[in-house]
């Protein structure tokens, strides 16, 4: 099986109200992690690189990771560009064997925004590449770039319409109350449900990606709590909102968050109890096991792209 786009699976996932999983990877222990998940429950992945993991890993490091998680596991993964910034870095990623880019020019007036993607649509296309763009700005940190809440705006529908038909895109990205990390709401958690279906309303059959959609489950953070971290008051996207909006057109959910929480707070665990350990493959491996079924639970509970082979 070798790297396939996200046309097909975005197409079933529209069709059959669910969504895939579009995960952050970093090094080894988190593919692993991910990849053994989706192997149990025969689902189809994303696997996201972002700049920030591309500088911590070495880009090649990672594609061959994910190369060899392909090899093994024999499931279709998707090899995409999270947040590429600028023509250049996704048409790197293209050239390099990526089968998916975003680009993420949310960031420019709307002109300039359709302006970029196309480019990178035209280039993408040629070569059988798929792109993702993004309308709307999300609060939070991305990459370089930390969007304060005064600045995140959600994504006007007719815009978005506009945006599409002038783009040619495959997928968008919008912004209806999620954001990035581990601190999403003050009070009560709240996405604008409404937005999203005069949004997906306005595209049928179009695919919409939902970014910072992790849940920061409870028990990851408490864990983190208990053994030495500092993370009070995080909260994230609740389950059931996420199963809504993957039957209102969100083909792709991003995860990253939970990753990173679900990892730590195993390796703090495993730290705290076995003070005498110095091997790094033991507490790792407490680490790769915690996503593991940590995204397993996500697959088969709230995404819904279990048994998809
Ligand atoms: O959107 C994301 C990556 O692009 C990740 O979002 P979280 O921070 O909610 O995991
Ligand atoms: O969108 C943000 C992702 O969580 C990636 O984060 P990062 O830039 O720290 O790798
Ligand atoms: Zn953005
Ligand atoms: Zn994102």
């Amino acid at each position: 099986m070798p790297l396939v786009t996200s046309k097909e699976l975005f197409s079933k996932a529209y069709d059959g109200k669910f969504a895939i999983g579009a995960f952050n990877v970093n090094n080894m222990e988190i593919i692993q992690g991910i990849v053994d998940a989706a192997k149990e429950e025969k689902a189809p992945l994303i696997l996201q690189v972002s700049a920030g993991a591309r500088k911590y890993a070495n880009p090649i490091y990672l594609k061959h990771l994910v190369q060899a998680a392909i090899e093994d596991s024999g499931l279709p993964i998707v090899l995409h560009l999270d947040h590429g910034e600028s023509f250049e870095i996704c048409k790197q990623c293209i050239d390099d064997g990526f089968t998916s880019v975003m680009i993420d020019a949310s960031h420019h007036p709307f002109e300039e925004n359709i302006a970029i993607t196309k480019q990178v649509v035209e280039y993408a296309h040629d070569r059988g590449v798929v792109v993702e763009a993004e309308l709307g700005r999300l609060a939070g940190i991305e990459d370089a770039v930390n969007v304060s809440a005064a600045d995140a705006a959600f994504t006007d529908p007719q815009q978005a319409a506009e945006f599409v038909e002038k783009t040619g895109v495959d997928s968008l990205a919008i912004a209806i109350g999620t954001s990035h990390g581990a601190y999403k709401f003050k009070g009560e958690p709240n996405l604008d449900f409404e937005r999203l279906q005069t949004i997906a309303g306005l595209l049928p059959g179009f695919p919409l990606v939902l970014h910072g959609a992790s849940t920061v489950l409870p028990e990851f953070v408490e864990l983190c709590n208990k053994y030495g971290g500092d993370i009070p008051g995080a909260q994230g996207v609740p389950e059931e909102m996420l199963r809504k909006a993957a039957s209102m057109g969100v083909c792709k959910i991003n995860i990253d968050t939970d990753l990173r929480l679900a990892m730590t707070a195993a390796i703090r665990k495993s730290l705290t109890e076995n003070p005498n350990n110095f091997d790094p493959r033991k507490y790792l491996e407490g680490g790769r096991s915690a996503i593991k079924e940590m995204v397993r639970h996500k697959i088969a509970n709230v995404l819904g792209c279990n048994n998809f082979l």
